[in-house]
């Protein structure tokens, strides 16, 4: 790919985009498929960055993958304990194969490294550290206290069988912790200290872990109870669905375009929380329907599209398309409780701000929250800088599509969950 890509001022014809499959799906079946104690086939993994890492670390780790195609494979179940005991693995920024694996390796009885790109050293991983010592983790850090790379010891059960854990970081420490301490046998009680953000992706694990055998009862997100004894038993063979932040973007143009634009491989009854963004598209002026496998938004071009000021620390990801949505209303737009913005592929509140302010927007960068509002003509021909951060890419692509033609920087950051984004976004355009 090019360093840069020039998208013209854009129309857009009514359009069929068939979605690449969940990154979250993708990687908590990978990892739920290699301890199961049986042979399982995964369809329509998606085939990215983040599901390269931990296809490879599950390689490492001794796991048995045969690859049918790019997003087919069968998996051999290795019965909760990976065959190598000594392995250093690197994880590039996927959050859904590091704090995952960091809570499976290290209540294993190996020896083992993690590392990822510098901004994944950036990325704390402290309070899921804490709690997986509390039940008898040995983990050292290997640069900075709290953050990544990590060193991982043996476990010795310390017999703590109530495990307290932070929430108000990254949801991903407890999901790690709930996929994790069933490999120990023991029952555990994991208890949520504080606010648990970003919710929905715990529904997603849960969803999933029972679809592997593994059901836990939990007090309104707060307590969860896991049972003893449990094994991971695969179905025979699973279809990951397509990935409803990736949709998001589409759906985005949906509204924006006034032009009829179906995602194929969701519907609303997808386990991925982001498939509310339709509900907040849908609030503010976009018509929605929904097929088995499809999702289709429009809007009626002779109405406008409505101011918003939504709390969306339910759909952190899918949250960076609305910010591009507001712009197109003109008017001031809040979007709110997104502090963990600040912690994953780029501080996303900073980056947002300055990208935004390039294209003569108004904003206000607040610690968990963005005010936007565009109240004169977007700058054309703007060079979007994206931090290695593959939604900064795909977001504001939509730019092109407000009729304001835009550049963005370093488009291939979007390989770590859509390779193919761009050619998919180029066949929407006349
Ligand atoms: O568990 C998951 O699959 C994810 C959880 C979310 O992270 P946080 O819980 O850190 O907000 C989300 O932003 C990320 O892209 C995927
Ligand atoms: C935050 C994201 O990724 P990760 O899984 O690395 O946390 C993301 O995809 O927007």
């Amino acid at each position: 790919m090019k360093d840069f890509i020039f998208l013209p001022a854009s129309n857009i014809r009514d359009s069929h985009v068939r979605l690449p499959g969940s990154k979250s799906i993708s990687n908590r079946t990978l990892l739920l498929a290699a301890l199961s104690d049986n042979e399982c086939v995964l369809h329509d993994v998606l085939d990215s960055d983040d599901t390269q890492r931990m296809l490879e670390a599950l390689a490492q780790l001794g796991v048995v993958i045969e690859t049918i195609d790019a997003n087919s494979h069968r998996v051999h179940g290795s019965k909760q304990r990976f065959p190598n005991k000594d392995a250093q693995l690197f994880l590039g920024n996927a959050g859904t194969a590091f704090r995952p694996l960091t809570a499976a390796l290290a209540l294993m009885q190996g020896h083992y490294e993690l590392s990822g790109v510098p901004r994944m050293h950036e990325r704390p991983i402290g309070d899921l550290v804490d709690a997986l010592r509390l039940s008898g983790a040995d983990i050292t850090y290997l640069q900075n206290e709290a953050y990544p790379p990590l060193k991982i010891h043996p476990w010795r059960d310390n017999e703590q069988r109530t495990i307290p854990v932070k929430g108000n970081v990254s949801s991903q420490f407890l999901t790690a912790l709930l996929m994790s301490l069933p490999l120990t046998g023991q029952a555990y009680t994991i208890e949520v200290v504080g606010e648990l953000i970003s919710k929905p992706y715990i529904d997603i694990t849960l969803k999933l872990m029972a679809q592997f055998g593994i059901v836990i009862e939990h007090e309104q997100h707060q307590v969860f109870h896991l049972p003893a004894n449990a094994l991971y038993h695969a179905p025979e063979s699973l279809h990951v669905e397509g990935d409803a932040s990736s949709a998001s973007y589409f759906l985005a143009a949906g509204l924006l375009t006034g032009k009829k634009i179906t995602v194929e491989g969701i519907n609303e009854k997808s386990i991925q929380g982001d498939v509310a963004f339709v509900d907040a598209l849908v609030q503010i002026g976009a018509h929605v329907s929904y097929g088995d496998n499809s999702i289709t938004v429009w809007r009626d071009k002779k109405q406008a599209i409505q101011a918003f000021d939504f709390d969306a620390n339910h759909i952190p990801d899918a949250a960076m398309t609305l910010a591009i949505v507001a712009v197109a209303t003109g008017q001031e737009c809040h979007i709110r409780n997104i502090e963990s913005w600040r912690v994953k592929e780029t501080d996303r509140l900073s980056a947002m701000t300055a990208e935004l302010r390039k294209l003569g927007v108004h904003v206000v960068e607040g610690q968990d929250y963005i005010s936007i509002h565009a109240q004169a003509p977007l700058k054309p021909n703007v060079r979007i800088d994206t931090y290695d951060d593959h939604r900064m890419a795909m977001c504001f692509s939509l730019i092109a599509l407000l009729g304001t033609p835009i550049i963005i920087n370093e488009p291939e950051c979007v390989n770590k969950t859509f390779p193919t984004y761009f050619e998919a976004f180029a066949k929407l355009c006349v």
